[in-house]
């Protein structure tokens, strides 16, 4: 079998990895050539970053803890604003994808580089891809000022991060291999890469669900994320992504939830369309079927697999429909309007709960 033509850009970024990853931090800014450092979090992991700040020692400027699900434009000015008083030359991003994301904000405004300390499995820590909310709207643009330059992954601060949550950001992950498997702008190293991950995934999940600090699968769902965030960074998204960035935004629905409960029906809408690309989940799962194997591993782990249990409201199929519709992304089986009577029924089955379809 030949290889296939394929374009494939490599971006400069410098990823640290191991338990204990942290302790470089200190080193890593001054790899930078920058000297203090604004500390980003949310609320909750408040504590952690002032940890974090107090390691740093006079490398801190200080620590904004306002960062939220999908960056609403007023945070970014405020956090913009924090990074400018305190002259700050770099952000440290310990945290989530909302967390990454504020970072990315003021990147995008100051072109501050980022160190990114990612606490979930989101993956935004490898994209160069920004999200920003102004009046209820969701905006996403791709910007290589945003990615972040030196990324560590420590594995013993994702052992906090709830068992739900894990196992919901895990498959998080996983959407972001699964569509990257048959991108149009795919290319055999991510596909290598996405497989791969997928399958660190699917076997670290049951193993932190069993113990929730085995720092062993917390290794092995982190490896798992860096692959999966790699692909999502590297490739186009397509049904899945748009799905959910639709129920996500639209809908207020949580984000790591949504693509957990929808990523089987997703996978079953496209699997005539791109069987290899099935049969490399399905393998790298360890399923017979990918769509089946995804809505197995989250329901066997204790995850959501009806957006009714996550809040969406059944009047409300019909309005995602339309707007799921409207600007569609590529996909192997296209869609457009014409096909909204079957993305409607694929939204009816998620909301349900049903098998994949
Ligand atoms: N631009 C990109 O490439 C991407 C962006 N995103 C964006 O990221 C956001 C979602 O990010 P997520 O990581 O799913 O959630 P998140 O960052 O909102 O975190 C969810 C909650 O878990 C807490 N948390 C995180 N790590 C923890 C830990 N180790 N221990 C205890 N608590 C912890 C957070 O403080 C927060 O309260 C969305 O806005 C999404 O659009 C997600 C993926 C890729
Ligand atoms: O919405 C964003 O901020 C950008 C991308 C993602 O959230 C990727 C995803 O849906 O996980």
């Amino acid at each position: 079998m030949s290889a296939r033509d394929f374009i494939h850009i490599t971006r400069p970024q410098r990823v640290v990895f191991g338990a204990g990853a942290l302790q470089h931090l200190a080193r890593e800014i001054d790899a930078l050539g920058a000297r203090r450092a604004l500390v980003l979090c949310t609320p909750e992991q408040r504590g952690q970053a002032e940890r974090v700040a107090d390691m740093l020692g006079a490398r801190a400027a200080g620590v904004f803890d306002r960062a939220v699900m999908h960056v609403p434009i007023e945070t970014a000015r405020e956090a913009r604003a924090e990074a400018q008083r305190l002259g700050a030359d770099c952000a440290v991003a310990i945290g989530g994808g909302s967390t990454t994301g504020l970072g990315k904000a003021i990147a995008l405004d100051s072109g501050l580089p980022i160190v990114a300390i990612p606490t979930t499995y989101a993956g935004s820590e490898m994209t160069p891809i920004y999200g920003l909310t102004e009046q209820g709207l969701k905006k996403t643009g791709n910007d290589v000022r945003v990615l972040p330059r030196t990324v560590i992954y420590d594995p013993e601060l994702s052992r906090t991060l709830p068992v739900g949550l894990s196992v919901t950001s895990g498959i998080n992950a996983i959407a972001h291999a699964a569509e990257g498997l048959y991108a149009r702008d795919g290319n055999p190293v991510m596909d290598l890469m996405a497989e791969e991950g997928i399958a660190a995934l699917a076997r670290a999940l049951p193993a932190i669900r069993a113990q929730a600090d085995d720092i062993d699968a917390r290794s092995d769902a982190l490896y798992g994320a860096w692959l999966c965030g790699s692909v999502l960074g590297s490739v186009g998204m397509a049904l899945h992504h748009k799905l959910c960035h639709t129920l996500g935004g639209s809908f207020n629905l949580p984000h790591a939830e949504v693509h957990t409960v929808v990523l089987p029906h997703a996978l079953a809408f496209n699997a005539a369309a791109a069987p290899q690309a099935m049969a490399r989940i399905a393998r790298a799962l360890g399923t017979p079927t990918a769509p089946q194997g995804v809505q197995d591993l989250a329901r066997a782990n204790g995850a959501p697999i009806a957006l009714r249990d996550i809040g969406m409201k059944e009047d409300d199929i019909d309005r995602a429909a339309d707007i799921a519709v409207q600007n569609p992304y590529w996909n192997p089986r296209p869609f457009g309007p014409a096909e909204r009577d079957a993305l409607r029924a694929l939204l009816q089955r998620a909301w349900a709960g049903a098998p994949p379809g």
